[in-house]
């Protein structure tokens, strides 16, 4: 994880914390800002970048589902995982006060990692969604805005110039963002320290039952699961079912991703996905790579 050299995309401007994140997978890259999720995918299946770092999920707001759809339309392998604190501020033009706020922008997640947070500081005003946090700052920057507050990290308000309203302004002091590293090669897996590996499948009938089975083929190898998601099926999204007494259901049909705690260098994990097959009409293993076990550190104030 020593990235001398490497070219890591990342979505957003300097000061965004998917750049942080690439500072934190590869403490020596060049971080690359790209406009859009799909343009960080695009830089390293064109040689422009080495590696992407893209956020999945956050502990307040949840899934990043735009990027679980990404991975299953582009065809890179995950390499590495890193959780990011995720300290929010509120920043704005020095000498604006509050009280002068119209208008908060940041990127949706951190609008929602903040949602109580503002009401508390009596910001009841009109919240809106920008490409990435830093973006938000640069912007109110470069416009002038005085009735504008951006939600973003600390390092924004130094790059932008700009002041820091409040601190830490998160719902929880414990925010955190899992980013995954991506490349066009996979990693070796190993079993010598932890890992985890996330595939994604879908299935053609069976409902639940095959979920069920699915899920089972880890639990009798006592192989944990870390998280599972649920997007639609792009190319099937529903599938109908007549009964010719009472009518036709109609069936959401899902891609399910699971993320599970094995290497797929351990045979427990080898064993799974052949027993997963069986089950599945579409099964693809997005990457087996180290999980992120750096020290608890929530938050800069704590
Ligand atoms: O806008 C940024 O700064 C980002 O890096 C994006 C992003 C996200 O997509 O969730 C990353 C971490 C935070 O959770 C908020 C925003």
């Amino acid at each position: 994880m020593h990235g001398a050299q490497l070219r890591v995309a990342y979505q957003g401007v300097p000061g965004a914390y998917s750049e942080a994140a690439a500072g934190k997978a590869y403490p020596k890259c060049e971080a690359i800002p790209c406009d859009q999720f799909e343009v960080a995918f695009q830089a390293v299946e064109l040689w422009i970048a080495d590696r992407a770092v893209l956020p999945v999920e956050n502990s307040l707001g949840g899934s990043i589902h735009r990027n679980y759809d990404l991975l299953l339309r582009h065809r890179l392998h995950i390499v590495g995982e890193v959780q990011l604190p995720v300290h929010h501020c509120l920043l704005a033009l020095p000498g604006v006060r509050k009280e002068y706020l119209t208008r908060v922008i940041s990127h949706p997640q951190a609008l929602a990692q903040c949602e109580l947070t503002l009401t508390k500081l009596g910001l009841n005003v009109a919240r809106e969604a920008v490409d990435d946090t830093a973006g938000a700052a640069e912007y109110i920057s470069s416009n002038n805005l005085r009735d504008t507050a951006a939600i973003a990290s600390a390092r924004a308000a130094d790059l932008y110039n700009l002041q820091i309203l409040s601190s830490g302004i998160q719902d929880d002091s414990s925010n955190v963002t899992r980013f995954v590293m991506l490349a066009r090669e996979p990693i070796i897996p190993r079993t010598d320290r932890p890992f985890k590996t996330s595939i994604v499948f879908a299935h053609d009938k069976g409902g639940t039952s095959v979920l069920f089975k699915v899920l089972s083929a880890f639990a009798f190898r006592n192989i944990s699961l870390t998280k599972i998601e649920s997007r639609p099926h792009r190319n099937r999204p529903i599938r109908l079912v007549d009964d010719a007494n009472v009518g036709t259901a109609k069936h959401f049909e899902y891609m399910f991703y699971v993320d599970f705690e094995a290497s797929m260098a351990d045979v427990r994990a080898q064993n799974a996905l052949a027993e997963v097959q069986e089950f599945t009409s579409f099964l693809r293993v997005l990457g087996s790579y180290p999980m992120d076990m750096t020290p608890w550190c929530p938050s800069r104030e704590d």
